[in-house]
């Protein structure tokens, strides 16, 4: 059994108050080691997005408790809990959210400068993240001259910038056709290879078959 990485216990959320008031996720309890490649499925509607969000710190529980490598998430404030993002987790999401008037490069070199990457290190380290996802010859591409697979790749490689302990991906596939998922699930298979925690929430088979930990999601709740 590899140490546990993330962990949480009878985790609950609820959006809004009142009548207004969604009950997202109930009592979720559960463990990631580190290193594992794990994956969140389920119904759409059904929570996976908020437990991600809960497991990374861009939200905050409404019970329980969330622990990231032996911290508890909810005893943070909001500047320390930004610290905990900022230095230790690497998120994706769907829509890629490359700043397009930078290139490739630019926008990695930015993630680091917000991490605290000392300047002198971040072009070398850049261009080693883009050759980490096979991108090393379009360095000094911007965003619309890449492709949709492209995109994505440079989205995982900026997500690496602060050299994280946890990569957090919520749909990294859902925008791209079948080559463009086979791309970036040969990636995170080498991210894997080389240690990185991956916790990924997907609507995608292929993806969920190479998982080793599946941890599925139905009204808010874990199904064993
Ligand atoms: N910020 C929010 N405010 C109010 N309700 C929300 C908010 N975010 C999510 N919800 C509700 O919480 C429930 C779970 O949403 P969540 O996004 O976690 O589902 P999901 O399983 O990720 O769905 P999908 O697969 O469609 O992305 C849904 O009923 C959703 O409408």
């Amino acid at each position: 059994m590899n140490d546990i990485f993330i962990r949480t216990e009878n985790v609950g959320k609820v959006y809004g108050t009142g009548e207004a008031a969604t009950t997202a996720l109930r009592e979720v309890s559960l463990e990631i080691g580190k290193g594992v490649f794990a994956c969140i499925v389920g119904p759409s509607g059904h929570g996976k997005s908020t437990l991600m969000h809960l497991l990374g710190g861009l939200d905050r529980p409404s019970s329980g408790s969330v622990w990231l490598g032996g911290t508890e998430l909810s005893g943070l404030d909001n500047n320390r809990l930004a610290a905990v993002r900022r230095e230790k987790i690497g998120f994706v999401f769907q829509f890629f959210n490359l700043l397009q008037n930078l290139t490739a490069r630019e926008n990695i070199e930015t993630a680091m400068m917000l991490a605290g990457v000392p300047e002198r290190r971040q072009t070398e380290r850049a261009m080693e993240l883009l050759a980490l996802v096979g991108l090393a010859d379009k360095a000094n591409n911007k965003p619309s001259q890449l492709s949709g697979g492209q995109q994505q790749r440079v989205a995982i490689a900026r997500a690496l910038a602060n050299d994280p302990d946890i990569l957090l991906m919520d749909e990294p596939t859902g925008n791209l056709d079948s080559a463009a998922e086979a791309e970036v699930l040969a990636i995170l298979r080498d991210l894997h290879r080389r240690g990185t925690t991956i916790v990924i929430v997907t609507h995608n088979d292929q993806i969920a078959r190479a998982a080793e930990q599946v941890i599925q999601v139905k009204d808010g709740r874990l199904v064993s």
